[in-house]
Parts: structure tokens; C-alpha cells; sequence
């Protein structure tokens, strides 16, 4: 039975949600699921903007046909070539054989890419500022390259000043019958989960993302409609200034997050000793991960989201604990700068581990080290507090 949502009079939600999903990308754990949006114009032509994951495509068709009530589709626009959103474009081909298909160069070479269907005397290639009109309704293309994939863009449509952006804007968590984010409330539902969609899918890309704002910014915007997540009617600077400070790289809250490794509770044990004493001196709101255990999305989340980072692991085969390593990885790829990084290092016999995680550090972006590097051998001891304390204060005092 189709699900579909009005949005304005003549335009339709006509996507869906995959709950079961276990990882997105088969990386990200997805507890809450994930929307895959669409959008239907109905106008004298009428416009798909997008389809959806081949996971979903059974209802995607159903609401598709239910809206368009017999009649035919007139163009897809491809803002994203990603196949998440592509699934289904050889058999809208098959029931449309006349559709339009709407794209740049790029996402006509992804096309030929990923499938292997005939469809060339279909695509219709536009330009960065091209529009066309739907009747009442006129897209305009802005290309937005590498806000996640190179041949990314979003169309702006005029009449209702509304935003489609890809994957721009978007979050992870499916749809729970409120379509509109004013509808929920997105800061306990979807604000955590938007962060770390951000984060580990476009957040390399910040500097993409800060022009195709600063193009954004000269639009009159009413509405944003997202390929995942809800739809943004209200209180739309809100989430602009989200994107705006995560695509800084700017830390959206002076705080600790406290991120280690540790094998048989050492390196855990000072960790705890330096969030403790933070806590005394009054710093709240603090996060402790064991990279052994959590998802590395959910720490990068947060190693956004503060402004200082603590960092404890041990050394393991000449080198460090690999968990750490993977977790520094991900930091240095997706381009995470500008935090303040203490460290902690542990060995038994040869100390590599701070060596290796301060020669990481250096690679990234404007990342002050916190004081010294506080070292123990296997386990830290009384005589060691002192210099503890003294990292503490150092950590406080640059807070
Ligand atoms: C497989 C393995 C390899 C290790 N390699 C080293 C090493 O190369 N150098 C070193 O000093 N310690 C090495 N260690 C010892 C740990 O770094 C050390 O015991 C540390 O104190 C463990 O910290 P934890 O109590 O937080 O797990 C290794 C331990 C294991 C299990």
C-alpha cells in the first residue's frame, strides 16, 4: 500500500525507509534505520528528483504511480548518482521510455558506470545555473562537486523556493511519520545521528561544502529536502549553522571527549583519573569511548562536535594498539582540524605508542597538543600524580 506525504500542494514525499538495514555504506551501524527520499512535481511536466535504494523499490514504484495518477513521467533529475538513490532508474526507463533523464556530464559517465542499459537518447545535460521549466515550477541547477561525490548537485526550484540537496542536510534514522523535522523533536530524535551522517559521509569535504553554502546564501530558501532525513521547513538557520560549523571544523561546544585503547584496564585507568579530576574542576558534559567497543562514526561524531580531545593507548608489536591506529586513520581522512589533543601513552617494554600517536596528530590540520604526553610503563603510579595533575590543569586551563 503506497505512503506518500504531501509537501505543497503540487509537490510529493514518495520515498521510504529501510529499518533494517544493519549498516549504511556496510560501514555505518544504523540503529534508527534510514529514510530514502524522492520527490514528485506535478506540474504540466512532471519531475522526480531522485529515486531511492533498490531495498525499497516496491513501494518507491507504488507511490510513484499512485501520484502520478496515469500519467507519465516527464523528467528524473539525478542530483546524486550514488546507487542508494539510483536503483531504480532502468525500470523508471522501461515504464517511461520518453523521460528526460536530468544530470551533468559526470552523472552521465556514472550511469554508464554502474549499468549497462542503453539510454543515451535520453539524458538531457545541464549546466551550472541552467533552468527549466515545469510550467508553474522552474529548477535551477546548482552544482555542488564533491559535497560528497564529484558529479553532485542541487536543484533549486523557484516557484516554492525550495532546496533539493542531495545529500546535503541529510541525517541517518528512518522516518517515523513526521516528515518535517518541526514535527519531531530533532535534537533528542535526529540531531546526534545527523552529526555523525555529516561527519563520516561528506565531512571530509568541508571546503566543498562552505562554497556551495556560500552559493546557497544568495537563494531565497524556504524549505530544504534532503535525500535522507526529515524535510526542513522551519527554523531553517538552525541547520545551516549546523553545516557552517561542521564544515569549519569548528567545534560546536567546549568539552572533553576522552578516547582510548587498553587491553587489561591501565591506560582505561588513567583515562578515567583525568575525566575525574576534570569533573572536579567543574567540566560537565564530558565522553569516554574504548575504540574497541564503540563504532568509530560515533567517536568522530563527537570529536566534532568538542573542542578538545584526550587521547590514551598502549603500544602493541612496535607500533600502536591497532584500534587507535584505525581511529587516527579516520580522523586524518576525514580532514578533522583545529582541536586540542592531549595524549597518554603506555608501553611495558619500548614505548611507541605516544611517539606513534603524536606523528598522526601531525598530520592533521591545527591540532595543539595539550602539555606533555603523559607516559606510564604498564601501570601508572603514585609517584606519577603529580604529573598527572599538572596535565589536567594544562587540559582545564586551555579549555
Ligand atoms: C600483542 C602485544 C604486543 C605488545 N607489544 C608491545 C611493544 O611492542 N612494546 C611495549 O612496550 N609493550 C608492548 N605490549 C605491552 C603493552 O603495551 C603493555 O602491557 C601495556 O601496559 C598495556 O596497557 P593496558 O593495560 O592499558 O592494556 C604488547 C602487548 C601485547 C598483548
Amino acid at each position: 500500500m503506497r505512503c506518500v506525504h504531501k509537501i505543497t500542494p503540487q509537490i510529493f514525499w514518495v520515498g521510504g525507509n529501510d529499518r533494517r538495514l544493519e549498516r549504511f555504506e556496510n560501514m555505518f551501524p544504523l540503529p534508527n534505520g534510514v529514510a530514502y527520499n524522492s520527490y514528485l512535481i506535478m506540474d504540466e511536466k512532471t519531475a522526480l528528483m531522485d529515486t531511492v535504494d533498490s531495498s525499497i523499490s516496491a513501494l518507491f514504484l507504488e507511490n510513484l504511480t499512485h501520484v502520478l495518477n496515469g500519467r507519465k513521467l516527464d523528467y528524473l533529475i539525478i542530483n546524486h548518482m550514488e546507487p542508494d538513490h539510483c536503483a531504480n532508474i532502468e525500470e523508471l526507463l522501461h515504464r517511461y521510455p520518453d523521460m528526460k533523464i536530468v544530470g551533468n556530464k559526470n552523472t552521465f559517465q556514472f550511469i554508464e558506470q554502474f549499468y549497462s542499459f542503453e539510454t543515451k537518447e535520453n539524458y538531457f545535460e545541464v549546466k551550472e545555473g541552467d533552468e527549466l521549466s515545469l510550467g508553474g515550477h522552474t529548477l535551477q541547477f546548482i552544482f555542488a562537486p564533491m559535497v560528497h561525490w564529484p558529479e553532485v548537485m542541487f536543484t533549486y526550484e523557484q516557484k516554492e523556493k525550495i532546496l533539493f540537496s542531495a545529500d546535503a542536510f541529510g541525517s541517518f534514522g528512518a522516518i517515523s511519520g513526521n516528515l518535517f523535522s518541526d514535527q519531531t523533536d530533532f535534537e533528542s530524535v535526529y540531531l546526534d545521528e545527523a552529526r555523525r551522517y555529516y561527519t563520516n559521509i561528506v565531512g571530509k569535504y568541508g571546503d566543498q561544502v562552505q562554497a556551495v553554502l556560500k552559493k546557497a546564501a544568495s537563494l531565497d530558501i524556504r524549505m530544504i529536502c534532503s535525500l535522507h532525513g526529515p524535510v526542513w521547513r522551519e527554523s531553517l538557520p538552525y541547520i545551516l549553522d549546523k553545516y557552517d560549523h561542521w564544515s569549519k571544523y569548528e567545534p560546536e561546544k567546549q568539552g572533553v571527549v576522552l578516547v582510548y585503547a587498553s587491553m587489561y584496564g591501565n591506560t582505561e585507568n588513567v583515562m578515567n583519573l583525568i575525566a575525574g579530576k576534570l569533573a572536579e574542576k567543574g567540566v560537565e558534559d564530558m565522553r569516554m569511548y574504548d575504540v574497541s567497543k564503540t563504532h568509530p562514526s560515533y567517536i568522530i561524531a563527537d570529536a566534532w562536535k568538542f573542542s578538545h580531545i584526550v587521547l590514551g593507548a598502549p603500544t602493541y608489536n612496535m607500533g600502536l594498539y591497532y584500534g587507535m591506529q584505525a581511529f587516527l586513520h579516520e580522523m586524518a581522512a576525514l580532514r578533522l582540524r583545529n582541536r586540542k589533543v592531549a595524549v597518554v601513552g603506555n608501553h611495558t617494554w619500548a614505548n611507541m605508542a605516544t611517539k606513534s600517536m603524536l606523528c598522526e596528530l601531525e598530520k592533521m590540520k591545527n591540532m595543539e597538543i595539550i602539555g606533555a604526553p603523559f607516559d606510564i610503563k604498564s601501570s601508572m603510579k603514585a609517584h606519577q600524580e603529580p604529573e598527572l595533575n599538572k596535565l589536567v590543569d594544562d587540559i582545564y586551563a586551555s579549555l
